[in-house]
């Protein structure tokens, strides 16, 4: 039994993680991979929760070590998925997702041709900039330099399967949950976990494990 890796891309303050933060309320047998980053913490995030926040050294001793399955500097911060979680986690049956940037998607891209790769877009790019500064997480150099790399992360769009244009959140949420369970029921997908499945036998049933 293996599940799906499902990356999640988009620029800062489109909506990624309030729409991942939705999802994983509605669909089951998902989990969230908690990326490790030297960015300093906000006050309103979790250790653990948010991301494991850790100094460069640390983070360098990593990529050293190689825990990582992608990593890549941020709006000048370092950003790395750990590579036991999702591996682990992938082998036991559970769906993953990754919110990560265009840089980590294309490395991931290389690294696992089975993936589902969606981006989350802005309705536009004031109304990005809008919902950044009522956020207000960010100083205004950290603010710039994030609308900045927003320009040159939208032209990856070609380079990914889906695109979710985050108006209204409510309906970014269905989106997502209805792209996870669509790609749950691919045939080819059914066929590669078949083992798994019982409904052919007499008195089976199918007890398939897909989402919302
Ligand atoms: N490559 C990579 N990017 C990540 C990872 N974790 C988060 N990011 C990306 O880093 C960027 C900045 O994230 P963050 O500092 O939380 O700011 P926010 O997007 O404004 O909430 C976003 O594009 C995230 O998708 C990771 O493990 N690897
Ligand atoms: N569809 C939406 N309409 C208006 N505001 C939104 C919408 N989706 C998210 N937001 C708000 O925009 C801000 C950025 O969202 P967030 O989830 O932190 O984005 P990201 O994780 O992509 O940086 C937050 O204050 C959030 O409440």
């Amino acid at each position: 039994m293996k599940g799906i890796l499902y990356v999640i891309s988009g620029p800062s303050g489109v909506g990624k993680t309030s729409i991942i933060e939705g999802t994983l309320k509605r669909v089951r047998n998902l989990v969230f991979s908690v990326s490790y980053t030297t960015r300093k913490k906000r006050p309103n995030e979790i250790e653990g929760k948010d991301y494991f926040f850790v100094d460069e050294s640390t983070f360098k001793s990593m990529i050293e070590r190689d825990e990582f399955l992608e990593w890549a500097v941020v709006h000048g911060n370092y950003y790395g998925t750990p590579k036991k979680f999702v591996e682990e986690n992938l082998q036991k049956g559970f769906n993953v997702l990754l919110d990560i940037d265009v840089q980590g998607a294309m490395t991931v891209m290389k690294k696992v041709k089975d993936a589902v790769y969606i981006f989350i877009a802005p309705p536009s790019f004031d109304e990005l900039k809008q919902r950044l500064i009522k956020r207000g997480t960010e100083n205004e150099i950290d603010l710039q330099r994030r609308l900045e790399d927003a320009k040159k992360e939208l032209s990856y769009i070609p380079k990914f399967q889906y695109i979710i244009v985050n108006v209204n959140l409510n309906e970014s949420i269905d989106q997502l949950c209805s792209i996870i369970v669509a790609e749950q029921l691919k045939v080819e997908r059914f066929i590669e976990r078949l083992g798994e499945y019982r409904i052919f036998e007499e008195g089976g049933k199918a007890d398939a494990r897909c989402g919302a």
